[in-house]
């Protein structure tokens, strides 16, 4: 054991083992730690732990530390993995300990110190999905000493892998009511203090970070780590569809063999199995988004020469590059799906301590607007939920009261929900190999529920994703493995089978994850997991009013059975096609909105890596 200190503190004892596993520690001295009092601070291959000169484990359990109440003796360590930062702060006085029988010798009045922070992070007592900040202040009176410790707990923190170094920030000012600016300002001295780079953009219109994603060289981009958004759903949606519009390169969803698309223009034909093109597709402006500013692009793409003359030097999906999101939209379901949380302090931590998980996309190709129109088919991507019918309706109307803030979710809601729309169109979906035995499942489930409705369905089995989830981690086995999709109309293998649900409906759902947020609390499908690899399309069929408000308490009801109803089609497929019949409503893409006459959908699993530990249970 390697002893720091100039021998001015007490002797310390030389433990045989310590908190970590038996193993010796490497380093250890005595040092002063605020609240506290007079510590044998240790430091080995793990992290750091310390034990109060003269006190016995069973002291410990009562100290007070790192400006919370340390409630057992397992709290008087901390592993590297939950330290982002440690820095040398002003001289000062460390204060007194808190315990009468902390033992050793505490500092007069008027000592000076030499001191250091070490900031870390534990999760909530009261919420297992939040990280709460931990600080903790060590003093010496030799700076040597201070500074010797802060390299060595900088040289092991930067052991640690998978930490960004260098990020694009992205805030968009009006999320959420205007507050993305003050969430940013409060989150960004942790990214400081964790020494991470930060080039930040705060934007001036809808489009702006579309823009700039979509227009940046593969290059630079490739220097940084990752791509933050300081907003809501919609605007990491915007961001999401900047870095893949021009990226990715994939053929078109699988279509049903009839499937044929002529476009008008120049008599192209495209095959669904034809590979994206590379250039732009569609610089027309979504009408429906004119209000929403100026130049919001509909998602078309603006690569410049720049960018479209390289090959692509920027995989999918990619180790080195994560996206992340620090909540201040007005739904925010990604992050409470990917954190368990909607915390700007939490996602700023997962950020800073390089948490990853992997995150299945959908690609949407817009076939057609309108019924009559013949126009190249466009692509965008999502990362939460498509949605027609009720879905699209609701965020249409909740475009005219932005103003209200969150609320005009509720106050839309209740408005399309009165009005009881219902739209005719047929839904083809590729069959996934466990469709038959969920089918099974939910007819049978559906006959109970019908038969008798004054009692609770029996509860479906439900697999919630969670921190390590099993179903994830067995579908994708680490990030760097390239993503199962497209889906090949070709694989003799296993021959795609298409199923069909045709009539006419209040709502067409496809969520890529669970989708929980505050008005739904196990999310609108409670079992789709972060990478899965598939679609679950929900199929909201034409049903009385009184009924579908059933369904929808079901939804926003913890433990709820929202898919357990006659009228309600739950289907887990890897693509679909869809076609409206008549009049159409418009498809919401993780909150945003377009037009879409006919469209087709794939998902990509784990195409995307976001800084996240998934959500805690
Ligand atoms: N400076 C800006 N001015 C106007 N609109 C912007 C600006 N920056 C981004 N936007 C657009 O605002 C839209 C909504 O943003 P965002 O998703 O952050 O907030 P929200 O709608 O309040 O939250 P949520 O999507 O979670 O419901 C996005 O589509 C984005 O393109």
């Amino acid at each position: 054991m390697e002893r720091i200190g100039d021998g001015s503190s007490a002797d310390i004892s030389h433990p045989s083992t310590t908190e970590f596993g038996g193993e010796v520690p490497s380093v250890s001295s005595n040092l002063f730690l605020d609240h506290v009092g007079e510590v044998v601070l240790n430091l080995n291959s793990d992290g750091l732990s310390w034990k109060p000169v003269g006190t016995t484990h069973n002291d410990m359990s009562e100290c007070t530390c790192l400006g919370i109440k340390l409630t057992s003796k397992v709290e008087t360590k901390i592993k590297f993995s939950n330290i982002y930062a440690v820095e040398l702060i002003n001289g000062g006085l460390v204060h007194k300990a808190v315990l009468p029988n902390s033992g050793g010798c505490l500092l007069g009045r008027g000592s000076k110190m030499y001191r250091f922070v070490v900031h870390g992070v534990q999760r909530s007592k009261t919420n297992c999905s939040l990280w709460v900040l931990a600080t903790c202040t060590f003093g010496h009176t030799d700076l040597q000493t201070c500074q010797v410790w802060i390299n060595r707990i900088n040289d092991s923190i930067n052991k640690e892998v998978g930490r960004p170094k260098n990020l694009l920030i992205f805030v968009n000012p009006l999320s959420g009511k205007g507050k993305g600016r003050r969430t940013w300002e409060t989150v960004a001295p942790i990214f400081s203090r964790a020494k991470v780079k930060t080039k930040v953009t705060v934007t001036d219109r809808a489009g702006h970070a579309f823009d700039v994603m979509a227009s940046i060289t593969d290059e630079e981009l490739n220097s940084y780590n990752g791509v933050v958004v300081v907003g809501g759903d919609g605007f990491f949606n915007e961001i999401l569809n900047g870095l893949l519009s021009s990226r990715h390169k994939a053929p078109y969803p699988p279509a049903p063999t009839d499937f044929v698309h002529l476009a008008e223009n120049n008599n192209n034909v495209y095959d669904a199995n034809d590979t994206i093109p590379e250039t732009p597709l569609q610089n027309e402006r979504d009408p429906l988004l004119e209000s929403s500013g100026p130049s919001r692009p509909g998602f078309s793409t603006c690569r410049t020469e720049a960018c479209a003359d390289q090959d692509s030097i920027f995989p999918f999906p990619n180790e080195n590059f994560s996206l992340g999101i620090i909540p201040a939209g007005s739904t925010d379901a990604i992050v409470i799906c990917t954190t368990g949380a909607r915390d700007p302090v939490t996602s700023a931590l997962d950020i800073v301590l390089g948490k990853r998980v992997c995150l299945d996309i959908a690609q949407v190709v817009i076939w057609r607007k309108t019924s009559s129109s013949r126009g190249a088919p466009s692509v965008r991507y999502a990362a939460s939920f498509a949605g027609y019918g009720f879905f699209g309706d609701v965020i249409k109307e909740s475009e005219n009261y932005r103003w209200m803030g969150p609320i005009r979710y509720d106050f839309a809601g209740t408005k399309v929900f009165l009005e009881h729309r219902s739209y005719e169109a047929e839904i083809k979906f590729l069959e996934a190999k466990t469709e038959n035995e969920n089918q099974i499942h939910e007819k049978d489930i559906q006959r109970s529920w019908t038969r008798s409705l004054w009692n609770p369905p029996k509860k479906s089995r439900r697999l919630a994703c969670c921190v390590n989830c099993s179903v994830c981690s067995g579908s994708i086995k680490s990030i760097c493995t390239p993503s199962e999709g497209p889906i090949k109309t070709d694989d003799t293998s296993e021959a795609l089978r298409w199923l069909q649900s045709k009539g006419r409906f209040l709502s067409v759902g496809a969520a890529v994850i669970s989708c929980r947020n505050e008005r739904a609390p196990d999310g609108l499908v409670a079992d789709a997991h972060l990478a899965d690899g598939f679609l679950h399309l929900v199929l909201i069929k034409e049903c009385p009013r009184a009924l579908y408000l059933w369904h929808l308490t079901q939804v926003a009801r913890k433990g709820g059975e929202p898919l357990n109803f006659k009228f309600v089609e739950h289907h887990k497929t890897k693509a679909f096609m869809f076609t409206s019949i008549g009049d159409t409503s418009v498809w919401n893409l993780d909150g945003e909105l377009f037009e879409a006459h006919q469209l087709s959908a794939q998902v990509f699993q784990g195409l995307i890596s976001l800084f996240a530990v998934g959500p805690g249970v």
